[in-house]
């Protein structure tokens, strides 16, 4: 009996957690997704298709599946969206320009029905950039108070330095077990 409750347990503790990080191109989705790999800062080129890793946080494993942002791949995202638990939203908080483009993204993702049960966090990236706009005028812009069925969060946060990320996977691994 004790030797099937630990099987279980372990079985739970190591269930996979499918996490998209989407977001325009120049975002930077694969500067973070190699930060949480490697803790370091990769040379990154314009993703084609996708790029997927395992992430582990505290004995909770990611399948993380970071999917090239530029327009003409958007379309393709969907293709991505089967089980996921997690939407990482990834904005550059220096284009201001294309926050509008960003937002009809998102309201577009939380209405498809294969993501009806995930979490979004949004990351406020490349806070280090000078007249960036703070996580505060994101949230704003992006009404995310006006988002009821889903749980969201946001975080600013810098890719180059780390700095606020792994505030984001706290955010993360605290919802889980909790859906
Ligand atoms: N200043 C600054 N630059 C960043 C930051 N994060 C990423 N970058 C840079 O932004 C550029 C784009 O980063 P990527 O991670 O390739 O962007 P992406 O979202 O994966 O882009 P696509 O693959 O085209 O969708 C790179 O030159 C990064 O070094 C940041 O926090 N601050
Ligand atoms: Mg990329």
């Amino acid at each position: 009996m004790g030797l099937i409750f630990a099987k279980l347990w372990s079985l739970f503790c190591n269930q996979e957690h499918k996490v998209i990080i989407v977001g325009l191109d120049n975002a930077g989705k694969t500067t973070i997704l190699y930060q949480f790999l490697m803790n370091e800062v990769v040379h990154t080129s314009p993703t084609i298709g996708s790029n997927v890793e395992e992430i582990v946080v505290k004995n909770t494993h990611f399948l993380m599946w970071d999917i090239g942002g530029q327009e003409s791949l958007r379309s393709s995202w969907n293709t991505y969206y089967s089980n996921t638990e997690f939407i990482i939203l990834v904005v550059d908080s220096i284009d201001r320009e294309r926050l509008a483009i960003t937002k009809e993204e998102l309201y577009r993702m939380l209405a498809h029905e294969d993501l009806r049960k995930a979490a979004v966090l949004i990351f406020a990236n490349k806070q280090d950039m000078k007249g960036c706009m703070t996580a505060a005028e994101i949230s704003k812009y992006l009404t995310l108070s006006s988002i009821k069925d889903h749980p969201w969060h946001i975080q600013s946060c810098c890719a180059l330095t780390g700095e606020g990320l792994c505030q984001g996977l706290e955010w993360m691994t605290s919802r889980i077990g909790v859906r």
